[in-house]
């Protein structure tokens, strides 16, 4: 569904990403982790076109990305980006809606369809009692849940998330990533940038780690999200312990390092 092959993109010529080879099929949900400035936004900006390749190429269901007009990539990959343009007058049915632009007709106006999938995918977010309000007038988690919508609308194959759930409470991110997975198991191809790893671990069968505009590690969750990989990764100690409940990986950071004498818990060091 998607293939890169030496893929090498960045800005103003200092290349990022250094030739980087990647395949996701079809079905598939899968994230994408790594440090600060590993090139994550920098891989989804080129996988949705708007930065073209400095090298390599890029394919979507079989297609060479840089061969495709901008409708015809619309319908095949939606993207929530991490920072989204506020627009602030617009109000949040509006700017969902513009999901549809790859669907719209010769005219121009929007159709039934569209306005169905504009509120079906404000529903599925959580939205619909704030449809009418102005971009300006949300708070960053409801704003986040606006640019989820707009991508959900588009009902594209294949849903690139930039750290979409970064400004949402605990129970808004499962609501999210239940919603994905549920889109998942539909079919959709999903690519998630996270931070959080531990929502990453319980959603996503496949890992990939990104640093320094290179793979380091890529492969099922049981098999990297380990305490070597993680720790070698974010250069930091990082303690792995199975969910109580489901049994899925999830890391802590090594306690310890605050002055002596002083927790924020009651009991000092690791
Ligand atoms: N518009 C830009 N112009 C120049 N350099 C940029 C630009 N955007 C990002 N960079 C640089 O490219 C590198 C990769 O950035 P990128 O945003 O892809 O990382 P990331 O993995 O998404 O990071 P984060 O987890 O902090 O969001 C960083 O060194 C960053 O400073």
């Amino acid at each position: 569904m998607i293939r890169c092959r030496n893929l090498t993109s960045g800005y103003r010529g200092r290349a990022v990403l250094g030739g980087l080879d990647l395949d996701v099929a079809a079905g598939e949900m899968v994230a994408v982790l790594g440090p600060n400035g590993a090139g994550k936004t920098t891989l989804f900006l080129a996988l949705s076109g708007v930065l073209s390749p400095g090298d390599g190429t890029v394919a979507l269901a079989g297609r060479d990305l840089a061969e495709l007009t901008d409708r015809q990539r619309a319908r095949l990959v939606a993207a929530v980006p991490q920072r989204g343009e506020n627009a602030g007058e617009l109000a949040v049915r509006s700017v969902v809606l513009m999901g549809r632009y790859p669907y719209l007709g010769f005219l121009g106006g929007y159709g039934p369809d569209d306005h169905r999938a504009a509120e079906a995918a404000m529903e599925a977010v959580g939205l619909g009692e704030l449809a009418d309000r102005r971009l300006h007038e949300l708070s960053g988690g409801e704003f986040q849940r606006v640019l989820a919508a707009r991508a959900l609308a588009q009902e594209s194959g294949i849903l690139l998330l930039d750290e979409a759930s970064a400004s949402l409470d605990i129970a808004r991110k499962m609501d999210l990533y239940r919603l994905l997975a549920a889109r998942n198991a539909a079919g959709v191809t999903i690519l998630a940038a996270l931070h959080d790893i531990n929502l990453a671990a319980l959603f996503c069968g496949r890992l990939v780690f990104l640093k320094d505009g290179r793979i380091e590690a890529d492969g099922p969750t049981a098999e990297v999200f380990t305490q070597q990989t993680l720790s070698r990764i974010y250069e930091t100690d990082i303690i792995v312990i199975a969910h109580p409940q489901t049994g899925a990986p999830q890391a802590l950071a090594a306690g310890g390092g605050l002055p002596a004498g002083r927790s924020a818990y009651g009991r000092c060091g690791p």
